[in-house]
């Protein structure tokens, strides 16, 4: 998978050197290019923002700028296997639709995406205007609440990304036991978990765990994973079909 990320500020994306997405990138599985927006301005201030038009508070990043800038990635990008090629550009926004594991999934089967984080009040809307008539354009956000820029929201997005692209996660774990992700234990949080000592400040590991009983144990996650879902998510178990329902009501 091919990434793009345009930014005035690249080096927030320094994380992604490190750990899984670092590593899937050292192997080839993750090519990850950075873009500084302020390449393509053409005044001595690199201004990239301008007053916003009606008036109101901040200031929002002029058009022309990412325009010239998205142009010029995309025309670097395309493979010459594949000159046709064009990316699926994603916009982190308050106002765009939830991210969630669903989306993240969708996401993972794109050869290639373009992040546009921005910062200020946003991005001129003429440029989602302009690009969603040429490229699929997604207004996503990671969450109810306002951060500064979209950075932040890009580095969630390539993580939860980057770890479904095969040979990512490695053997030990398994996309497939994700909350959230599709099978047995769809749209469940996952329960607690243990490791060794059996006894740490008088808190002990469930016998259970201890048991070797694999059914018994497989039933007991999928309880509790039940039991953690109702307390912090309810709202989630309406999606559960009904025979995860039933599987669950005739063992309680
Ligand atoms: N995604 C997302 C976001 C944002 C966000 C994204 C971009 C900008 C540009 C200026 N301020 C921003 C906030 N806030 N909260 C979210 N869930």
């Amino acid at each position: 998978m091919r990434v793009d990320i345009i930014s005035i500020f690249p080096e927030y994306f320094a994380p992604l050197d490190v750990s899984l997405v670092g590593k899937a990138r050292e192997r080839g599985t993750l090519d990850i290019r950075l873009h500084q927006l302020r390449d393509w301005t053409r005044d001595v201030h690199k201004t990239v923002d301008d007053t916003p038009y009606g008036g109101g508070p901040g200031m929002v990043m002029k058009p022309e700028i990412w325009g010239e800038a998205i142009d010029a990635v995309v025309e670097q990008g395309r493979p010459e296997a594949d000159p046709a090629a064009l990316p699926r550009m994603i916009v982190p926004t308050p106002s765009g639709r939830p991210f969630t594991q669903e989306v993240a999934l969708d996401y993972a089967k794109e050869p290639w995406l373009l992040f546009t984080p921005a910062r200020y009040e946003g991005i001129d809307s003429r440029v989602m205007a302009e690009y969603g008539s040429r490229l699929r354009v997604d207004e996503v956000s990671i969450g109810d609440y306002v951060l500064a820029g979209g950075e932040a929201a890009v580095l969630v997005i390539v993580e939860a990304v980057g770890r479904l692209l095969p040979g990512v996660l490695g053997n030990a774990c398994s996309v497939a036991d994700d909350s959230f992700a599709p099978g047995a234990m769809a749209n469940l949080l996952e329960g607690p978990v243990y490791t060794k000592p059996p006894v740490w400040r008088g808190h002990e590991v469930p016998e259970i765990l201890l048991s070797g009983h694999h059914g018994k144990i497989a039933r007991w996650r999928r309880d509790e994973a039940f039991r953690r879902t109702s307390d912090k998510r309810p709202e989630l178990l309406a999606r559960l079909d009904s025979d995860a329902l039933d599987a669950h009501d005739r063992r309680v």
